[in-house]
């Protein structure tokens, strides 16, 4: 048995009711396999600024630094828009406390799923790929100014952000197809040339078993829906992989069902379905939680080594998709906490399975 501590961020919208599906499946996971998770709730974004004014509280952030594992659900909403002090704040505080300058974002659309994709389904099948898109830099963490007649945003990278991202794609795609498609916007932006030329100066140095390709974000956009199956791993930077992971997300059908981990340079990692707080959705239960529960898989097998465990999970997420208990976005019926709770008993099914 072993004991892991916990902090899950539910944050605002439709974060608590994900969090609460990724908790579930934790306990859950906990039960059948005889680990101790505890958990401690703290806050951060909207509910953070309404309770202490501040998006990312001091008591917030030592939680999260003292944790095993952070599990967040999401932040923002309509009623602190244009407020000087912003819920998203708080996710990039978080980001950047925690040293998390890898986001991990898989997408992979089963033949026997691809029928729910709104594209030609011989386009989606099979489609698998890893965006590996910086956390830390660019646009969303650069100076900002504003007058009432200006405003400006800095784009800064450094080769050494570069290079340490650029590390994880590669050896990513080492342990997949081993393909690495760089996106940037080199034929305009002098930061993406920096990307574009410390990209090539790793893979010459380090990387050559490799294959490496290059491309521009516009024209990628593009190729992401018409030949999604060309692409194996995928190294962007932090807009454009925000941007193109939210696209990809079309590929099986809803953004709802996307996972990611943001990882740093220790085990530790924050984990978070892609999608935002979905304002239009939130306190319905027709959240899908199934990007959390793919978030808390990554969570056990990259930051709790329990890979037994996050095997019987996707399984277990893997039964339940195949039985079609989906929520509305998939064409579903189902309420988000009943596809958490059926989750949750497939947990168990699946464990005597593989015992
Ligand atoms: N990681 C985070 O906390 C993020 C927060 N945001 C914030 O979220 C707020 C809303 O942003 P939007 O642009 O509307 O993006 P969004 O991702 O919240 O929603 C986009 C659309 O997808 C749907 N959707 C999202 N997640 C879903 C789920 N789990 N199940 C079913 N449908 C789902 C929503 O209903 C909406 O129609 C903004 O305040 C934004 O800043 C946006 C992206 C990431
Ligand atoms: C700061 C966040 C709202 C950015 C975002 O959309 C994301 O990380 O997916
Ligand atoms: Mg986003």
């Amino acid at each position: 048995m072993s004991a892991f501590k916990i902090v899950i961020l539910p944050g605002d919208g439709i974060g608590p009711e994900v969090a609460a599906a990724g908790r579930l499946a934790l306990e859950t996971i906990g039960d059948v396999f005889g680990h101790n998770f505890t958990f401690e709730e703290k806050l951060i974004g909207g509910i953070a600024i309404d309770t202490v004014d501040d998006p990312y509280p001091a008591d917030t952030d030592a939680a999260c630094l003292a944790a095993d594992a952070v599990l967040l659900g999401a932040v923002g909403g309509p009623k602190w828009d244009l407020k000087p002090k912003r819920p998203e704040q708080g996710l990039l505080a978080v980001r950047k406390s925690m040293g998390l300058f890898a986001n991990l974002r898989p997408m992979d659309v089963a033949p026997s799923q691809a029928f729910r994709s709104p594209l030609k389904e011989e386009i989606v099948s099979g489609a698998d790929m890893l965006i590996v898109r910086e956390l830390t830099g660019g646009l969303y963490f650069g100076k900002r100014t504003r007058t009432e007649t200006t405003a400006t945003d800095e784009c800064l990278y450094t080769v050494a952000e570069v290079e340490r991202v650029a590390h994880v794609a590669f050896q990513a795609a080492r342990k997949r197809r081993n393909k690495v498609t760089s996106v940037d916007k080199a034929n305009v932006i002098e930061t993406s040339r920096l990307w574009r030329e410390t990209v090539n100066k790793l893979h010459a140095a380090e990387y050559s078993d490799v294959e490496l390709e290059h491309a521009l974000v516009d024209s990628m956009a593009m190729h992401l829906v018409t030949r999604p199956k060309d692409f194996d791993v995928i190294l962007t930077e932090n807009m454009f992989g925000d941007i193109l992971s939210d696209l990809a997300s079309v590929l099986p059908g809803s953004i709802g069902l996307l996972g990611s981990a943001s990882l740093g340079s220790t085990g530790k990692g924050l984990y978070e379905p892609i999608h935002g707080s979905a304002p239009d959705i939130a306190g319905k239960d027709l959240a899908n939680p199934i990007g959390t529960l793919k978030s808390v898989s990554m969570m056990l097998r990259h930051s709790l080594n329990l890979t037994k465990e996050a095997d019987t999970l996707d399984a277990a997420i893997e039964a339940v998709i195949k039985a079609g208990t989906l929520t509305r976005d998939l064409g579903g019926t189902t309420s988000g906490s009943q596809v958490a709770k059926a989750v949750s008993d497939q947990i168990r099914i699946q464990a005597k399975v593989e015992a």
